[in-house]
Formats: structure tokens, sequence, C-alpha cells
């Protein structure tokens, strides 16, 4: 589990910022994790602005919410560079579905932290064919922690860090859930649409 590093209360203009990137594949656990974190700096009574990508609307159009029913409310955006005036108040930045951001979210994030807040980012670190999905490569590279998170794979039950696509669409963007995607390990990415779903085991 990831230990946070001490925010300790100093005045605006010693504040030192961080950022820090939670990646993984579909169903890992990116948004859980993303939650708890903001939720703990909530208890710290700390000011905390929450954003997405206006265009994430697949369980709510405003709230950020998991595959688990994890729920916390967010402010969507359509463009990176509106995070920067609304989160000007804020101790603490929470940022998910970070693949579908302009490219300017590097520097929207870096100046973030560079101004004395913490920044935690959530994103999809592969597409579905399994390249770089956009910002990520970028935002690992300037962040102070980067948590790689795992789901399991559900033909064979390894951990996984793919998102299989079930449908035939080829466009890089296609939101979703468990109607296109399946978590899937390394081997079973590839065994491709044949691969033989192991059955419940019944003790
Ligand atoms: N194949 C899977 N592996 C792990 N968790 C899964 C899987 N399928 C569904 N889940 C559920 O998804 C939850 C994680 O959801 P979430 O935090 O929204 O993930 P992410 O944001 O990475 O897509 C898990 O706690 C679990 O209840
Ligand atoms: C792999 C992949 C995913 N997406 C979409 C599908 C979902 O709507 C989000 C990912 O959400 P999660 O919180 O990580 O489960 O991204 C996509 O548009 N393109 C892809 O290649
Ligand atoms: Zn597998």
């Amino acid at each position: 589990m990831f230990i946070e590093p001490i925010r300790r209360r100093e005045p605006p203009h010693l504040r030192v910022g961080w950022i820090e990137l939670i990646c993984g594949s579909m169903f890992s656990g990116k948004t859980e994790e993303l939650i708890r974190r903001l939720n703990r700096a909530r208890i710290a009574k700390l000011n905390v602005g929450i954003f997405k990508p206006s265009l994430d609307t697949r369980y709510h159009a405003q709230d950020i919410v998991s595959h688990n029913a994890s729920v916390i409310p967010s402010i969507p955006v359509s463009a990176s560079s509106d995070i920067l005036s609304m989160a000007h108040p804020c101790d603490v930045v929470g940022i998910d579905e970070a693949q579908f951001f302009d490219s300017a979210i590097i520097d929207v994030c870096n100046q973030l932290a560079n101004d004395g807040k913490r920044v935690i980012v959530a994103g999809l670190d592969m597409d579905f064919s399994g390249k770089p999905f956009g910002c990520m490569p970028q935002l690992m590279a300037v962040a102070e922690f980067v948590t790689k998170v795992h789901a399991i794979c559900v033909v064979c039950g390894d951990i996984a860090h793919y998102s299989y696509r079930l449908v035939p669409s080829q466009e890089r963007v296609l939101l979703g859930e468990t109607d296109s995607y399946e978590a899937r390990c390394r081997r079973c990415f590839h065994l491709g649409p044949d691969a033989p779903h192991r059955e419940w085991v019944q003790e």
C-alpha cells in the first residue's frame, strides 16, 4: 500500500508540492485508490479539488465512480487548462482518467505541484492494443511517486495488466466496462477471442 508523504501546513509560499501517479489496466483499482487517498485528505480537512475529463460519462456525468461503486463528487472539465484556475484554492488536486486529457495536462500537473499542491493522478497506462495511452508515459516521468496496480485476469486468474477489448472497434477512445473490456494477463491478452475462460471451481 502507498504511504502518503506528510502534507504539512506550511504557509503557501513555503509549501512543497508533488505528483503521485496511479496507473494500471482497467479494473485494477485505480479509481478506488484515488478515492481512498482523496478521502484521507478530506479527513485531514485539506481543501481537495477533484477533476475528470467531461467525455467520461460512463457511470455518472459528475461523480467519479469505481467499478466497485465507490463514489466521490468531481468537476468534469473539457480542457486540462481549466483545472489550473479551478484548483487555485486547493491543497490537494485529484484527477481521474488522465489518459483522455490533452497533452497540456503534463504542464498543468507540474504547475500545480510547483505551486505547492499535492497532485494525485489516475489513468490507464495502455490502450486496448497494448500501446502507451496518450499523456501517461510523460506523466510517469514527471511524477515523484508512481503506483502500478493490477487487476485479475478473467481468463486464467493470474495478475492482469492489459485491457482486452471484446468489441471490434479500432477507435482508441471507446468508453465501456465489462460489456466491452476484460482484464487479461500477458499470456491471455495474446490468445485473442478464443481464450478458454476458466470455469468457476466449487469446493
Ligand atoms: N478482473 C478484475 N480484477 C480485479 N477487480 C475487478 C475485476 N473485475 C471487476 N473488478 C472490480 O473492480 C474494482 C476496481 O474498480 P476501479 O477502482 O474502478 O478500477 P479501475 O479504475 O482501475 O478501472 C475491484 O475492487 C473489483 O471489485
Ligand atoms: C483500454 C481502453 C479503455 N478505454 C476506456 C474504457 C473506459 O471507459 C475507460 C477506462 O476506465 P477505467 O476507469 O480504467 O476502467 O477508458 C478506451 O477508451 N480505450 C481503450 O483502449
Ligand atoms: Zn490470463
